[in-house]
């Protein structure tokens, strides 16, 4: 590794819990191939909590599955806690994802044999590393499921299994936790009591958080919102709200609906080459979207819009 590399690496360490780096993805191949992600670049810094949102197709999943190297980009790089996934082979990636990353799905996926408690404990199990009972038991008293420890997920209800599955994503303290829909299948309380356990884990323990959503309610619970479109990030707001990340949302659909897909789907000021800094002041590293390309760059100021 070169000096300068490291030095990216030690730099990467100690500010960013993940980074992509002028990432492309196409699905498919000829006529037929799409591009999901149109170099997207984008840095996440730990202990931020941070929302993907966009109308369906714009590439929200195809950015969480390269950032987490279940999917591999044709082009860019991909940073997590200063390793860099792109090089990186199998073995090596499973070894990243079990001990870096925790997964947060809407649909749970609990195991419905074991008991809330092997459940948490699983992925370290897998891991091959040492489960503190005590600690097990000390997060999910915690998360409200003190005393649920010898259940299974079916004599649970739904947002107490996705309690259930945020304590098993969370138990190794992760460097990042990526949460795709977590709130798309629960009601509008056990939603809400989802979201704040998410918050808390930010405010409290430092925990970085990327979470793909459908529903401004749930993005205003973000720091930062990232709106994507076509494959790319076209907008960003700091300190959201339901109703500004509601318009924005609304605004992009209605582009996306107006010129079909394409680069004219592409809403935010300037030409394609758009990257919006997202920053929160202060000493709090800021969030740095940006979508590759040379000519614009625009800056998302705390609560603010993208200028
Ligand atoms: N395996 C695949 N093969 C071909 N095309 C794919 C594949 N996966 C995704 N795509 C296409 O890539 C684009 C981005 O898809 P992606 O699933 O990332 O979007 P999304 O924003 O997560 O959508 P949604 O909100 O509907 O889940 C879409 O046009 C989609 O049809």
């Amino acid at each position: 590794m070169t000096r300068a590399a490291y030095a990216h690496q030690v730099t990467n360490k100690t500010t960013h819990a993940l980074e992509l780096h002028d990432v492309t993805k196409r699905h498919g191949v000829g006529d037929t191939a799409v591009t999901a992600l149109d170099r997207v670049s984008l840095s996440i810094p730990r202990g931020t909590f941070t929302a993907v949102m966009g109308p369906s197709g714009s590439g929200k999943s195809t950015l969480l599955h390269c950032a987490a190297g279940l999917d591999r980009p044709d082009s860019g790089s991909v940073v997590l806690d200063g390793h860099e996934l792109t090089d990186a082979d199998e073995t090596a990636l499973t070894r990243l994802r079990r001990e870096r990353m925790g997964f947060v799905f809407q649909s749970f996926n609990l195991v419905p044999t074991l008991t809330v408690a092997q459940n948490v404990a699983l992925p370290l199990e897998f891991a091959g590393r040492r489960v503190d009972g005590r600690q097990v038991r000390g997060l999910l008293a915690r998360l409200g499921l003190g005393d649920r420890l010898d259940h299974r997920p079916a004599e649970l209800s739904g947002g107490q299994q996705q309690r259930v599955a945020i304590a098993r994503a969370m138990l190794s303290r992760p460097a990042v936790v990526f949460a795709d829909e977590p709130t798309g299948a629960l009601d509008t309380q056990a939603a809400r009591d989802v979201l704040r356990i998410l918050r808390e884990a930010v405010d409290a323990s430092g925990q970085t958080i990327v979470m793909v959503t459908h529903d401004p309610v749930a993005g205003a619970y973000a720091d930062a919102v990232v709106f994507f479109s076509d494959g790319r990030i076209v907008d960003g707001m700091t300190r959201p709200d339901p109703a500004s990340v509601a318009a924005r949302m609304a605004r992009l659909s209605a582009s996306v609906r107006q010129s079909g897909s394409g680069p004219s789907a592409h809403v935010g000021q300037g030409p394609d080459a758009l990257s919006a800094h997202v920053g929160q002041g202060g000493n709090v590293p800021s969030t740095h979207l940006g979508h590759g390309g040379s000519a614009s760059s625009a800056q998302v100021r705390q609560g603010g819009d993208v200028r």
